[in-house]
């Protein structure tokens, strides 16, 4: 079992796939995913996308980096919707950003991110690394090496790792288990390389499970096999 864990949450978990915004039964059942692991015991982190809303890449008019930024303030609005949430349901929880500072939202500080976890907290990473040019993948692999989680946990749209985007291929091949060289090197775009690049140099695990399948996250933490998993070689 894993009792610290970074969860990388699509943005399109607050809204179903292909969809837009936020759907209320969507984040019921993202709550109630989330609980199952409080529940367990584990130590939460969240790193949330911002695709429901907005990505950099939407916009060629304007300069990429002022895109980025954009799409930066949409994993804040993400991260406050969650919170929100959270409280509604009585999960306790905590947006920490460097790039907000609203009243909701609190700095990002190591030594307060453990009193959180020891006092239940999950705690929400919300504006993904701060830079424009990058994604919340790789804001994923800096936090999670950040919080000293065992694990990052992708929680996406598909059901692990394949020899090539299994949404365009059909007769993509799972691979169940892989290095992050591995992946590097045969270019799997499930992730971005600089994430795994990061989790590769901290020998942090990676776990590539189907958001949608329901209770995947949970069973994940307690270890069973889910997914797909990249490793040290
Ligand atoms: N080799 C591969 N194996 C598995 N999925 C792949 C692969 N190559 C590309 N993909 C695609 O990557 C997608 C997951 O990454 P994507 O960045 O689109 O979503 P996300 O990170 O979950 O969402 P968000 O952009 O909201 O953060 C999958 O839905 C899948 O279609
Ligand atoms: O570190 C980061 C993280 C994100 N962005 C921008 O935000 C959007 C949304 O994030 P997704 O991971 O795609 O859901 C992304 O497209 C970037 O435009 C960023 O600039 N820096």
């Amino acid at each position: 079992m894993y009792r610290r864990v970074l969860i990388k949450l699509s943005g399109e978990t607050m809204c179903g796939e292909g969809s837009r915004g936020f759907d209320e039964k969507s984040v019921q059942y993202l709550v109630k995913q989330i609980s199952q692991a409080v529940d367990f015991g584990a130590n939460i982190g969240i790193v949330i996308g911002a695709g429901n809303i907005f990505r950099g890449e939407e916009l060629s008019n304007i300069p990429y980096a002022i895109a980025d930024q954009i799409g930066m303030l949409g994993t804040v609005i993400n991260a406050l919707y969650l919170k929100g949430v959270f409280q509604k349901h009585g999960v306790k929880s905590v947006v920490v950003s460097q790039i907000s500072n609203l009243p909701s939202i609190r700095p990002i500080h190591y030594d307060d991110i453990n009193l959180y976890f020891d006092a239940g907290y999950v705690v929400i990473f919300a504006g993904g690394t701060s830079n424009p040019f990058f994604t919340t993948d790789t804001a994923a692999a800096l936090r999670a090496v950040e919080m000293g989680a065992e694990v990052l946990i992708k929680a996406t749209k598909v059901d692990g790792v394949y020899d090539s985007d299994p949404k365009k291929n059909k007769s993509a091949k799972k691979i169940e288990r892989l290095s992050y060289q591995e992946a590097i090197q045969r270019g799997l775009k499930v992730m971005d390389m600089e994430a795994f690049s990061i989790c590769g140099r901290y020998k942090l695990p990676i776990i590539v499970l189907n958001f949608f399948e329901d209770g995947a996250i949970l069973r994940a933490i307690r270890g069973e096999n889910v997914g797909s998993i990249i490793l040290p070689d």
